[in-house]
């Protein structure tokens, strides 16, 4: 009998189902059409892994109580293949899906498949093709009970750091999908900062290709340090073949985008969160699709027509490198705000720290700083907010300066800078003790009467306007 089976031999599918052979796991494989089956066969033999053409008995090679783990297409299809599931299963069968579904439908399929006896385990699952093969980081909800059922094979495949599994569980229902689904609004964050201090480098700097790749591998050795940082420059030492040209220079400037990240925005909004500077990434993917539109805008609208003295080269590396660290580190506190700012709407008590240790290794945005933002979340559990942890605090208070300078210098010289931009815009806005709001209440009370409280006494106000 085999231990767990993989429905779905796409590209996270197929590695994973790997991945858990080559850890020991006795693993049954199947695909809704059998061009994958027949691939995965052909690329993979080890006598741990055993492919069916046929989905019964597939399921009844599944040792009991039987666990699925779905990596198909996120959206409708999971629940097509749900529903050919669950006729084929037995009370306390596991189903576990590792796609990037939406945490609502997520919710849903929890409490469907509770309905029909089977436990659903959702697993938010991060690294790539690498991370599936060799160790993603993983992260599961449901029911803790059941979670312990499957913890073994999770943790063993999942990436592993200090001897820590990059896996465990986090909190009920789908909100396993809901921290994958805000990891990816940190990681459209971390991509566009490090896109603006490359644009930024290159456009007002004046640095070629290669040096920002050797400027960006000189950053990855420090307080930078990131799988982002590490595959970008990377990509900045390709050469296109057939022109010659850097590799980058070669993609046309139109990003796409599979619908985590605006799934993320869509969710602060509802639980109130300012999530400025991933939701400016989700926009700067909006724009970047409007190339014809912007070729043409560029003919017809001016910008700055004459820029200031070249800059030093070295400083400005130096207030680079420490804006694109305060930026990032703004986009962390803002996406762990909104896993606190959920956890208490939909009453899952996330633990903020764990989820940071998840982090650290085999996803997206793995990055050395995850120790320290662990470590302070667990020094204070009831921390609102990461920059007012002693240690990053110390870290904004040195690099505020210089996020200032590049965000002034690069919107002075025309160029877009969104994210970094956004960064500037929620850190003052952060540390501001005395917003604008005063302006806005009373604004809404002249208009609508819609009343406003004071500062020397308790009530609620309206003016005569
Ligand atoms: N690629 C990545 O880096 C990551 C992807 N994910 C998520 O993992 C999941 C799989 O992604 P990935 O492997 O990249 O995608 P692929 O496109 O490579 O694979 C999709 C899989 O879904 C199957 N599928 C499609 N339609 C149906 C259907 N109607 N019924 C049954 N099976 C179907 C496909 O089978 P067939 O080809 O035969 O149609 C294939 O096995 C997605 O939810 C994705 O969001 C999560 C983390 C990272
Ligand atoms: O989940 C992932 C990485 O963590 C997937 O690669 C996802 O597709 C990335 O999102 P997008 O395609 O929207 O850029």
């Amino acid at each position: 009998m085999n231990s767990i089976g993989v429905f779905g031999l796409g590209v996270m599918g197929a590695n994973l189902a790997m991945n858990m052979a080559n850890k020991g796991e006795k693993v049954a494989v199947y695909n809704y059409t059998s061009d994958l089956t027949e691939k995965f066969k052909s690329n993979f033999t080890s006598d741990n892994a055993e492919a069916h053409y046929d989905l019964e008995r597939f399921v009844n090679s599944l040792e009991k109580p039987r666990k699925v783990f779905l990596m198909v297409t996120a959206g409708p299809v999971i629940d097509s293949v749900i529903d050919s599931l669950v006729p084929l299963l037995d009370k306390d069968d596991i189903m576990m899906d590792g796609g990037n579904s939406n945490f609502n439908d997520s919710n849903r399929r929890y409490h469907r498949l509770k309905e029909a006896g089977i436990h659903f385990v959702s697993v938010g699952v991060s690294g790539g093709e690498e991370g599936a093969l060799h160790g993603p980081a993983l992260m599961p909800s449901g029911d803790e009970k059941v979670y312990q059922e499957v913890a073994p094979i999770l943790e063993k495949i999942a990436a592993q750091v200090d001897g820590k599994a990059c896996c465990g569980y986090l909190g009920k229902e789908g909100s396993g999908h809901y921290v994958k689904m805000v990891h990816n609004g940190i990681e459209y964050a971390d991509m566009q900062l490090i896109t603006e201090a490359y644009q930024f480098l290159r456009e007002r700097l004046g640095l070629s290709v290669e040096e920002i790749a050797t400027t960006f591998r000189e950053w990855n050795e420090g307080e930078l340090e990131s799988y982002l940082m590490e595959i970008t420059s990377d990509i900045l030492t390709h050469v296109d073949e057939e022109t010659n040209k850097p590799m980058v220079d070669v993609i046309l400037d139109k990003s796409g985008q599979k619908g985590t990240g605006k799934w993320t925005s869509q969710n602060a909004l509802d639980v109130g969160v300012p999530l400025s500077i991933i939701t400016e990434s989700v926009f700067a993917r909006f724009l970047s699709g409007l190339k014809e539109e912007r070729v043409r805008a560029d003919q017809m609208l001016s910008g700055p027509t004459k820029l200031d003295q070249d800059l030093d080269k070295q400083a400005w590396l130096e207030l680079v490198r420490k804006a694109l660290f305060m930026g990032k580190i703004c986009a962390y506190a803002q996406g762990f705000h909104q896993y606190k700012q959920a956890s208490e709407a939909y009453g899952w008590d996330l633990k903020l720290e764990e989820i940071a240790l998840i982090f650290r290794g085999g996803c997206i945005i793995r990055a050395g700083i995850l120790n320290e933002i662990s470590d302070a979340f667990k020094a204070d559990k009831q921390l609102p907010n990461l920059l007012l942890s002693p240690f990053f605090q110390e870290k904004m208070n040195d690099y505020q300066a210089s996020l200032r300078k590049v965000v002034i210098k690069g919107m002075e010289s025309g160029l877009s800078l969104p994210s970094l931009g956004a960064s500037l815009t929620y850190y003052d806005g952060y540390r501001s003790s005395q917003s604008g709001a005063n302006m806005i209440q009373a604004q809404r009370d002249y208009f609508g009467a819609h009343t406003y409280e004071r500062v020397d006494k308790k009530g609620t106000f309206h003016t005569a306007w």
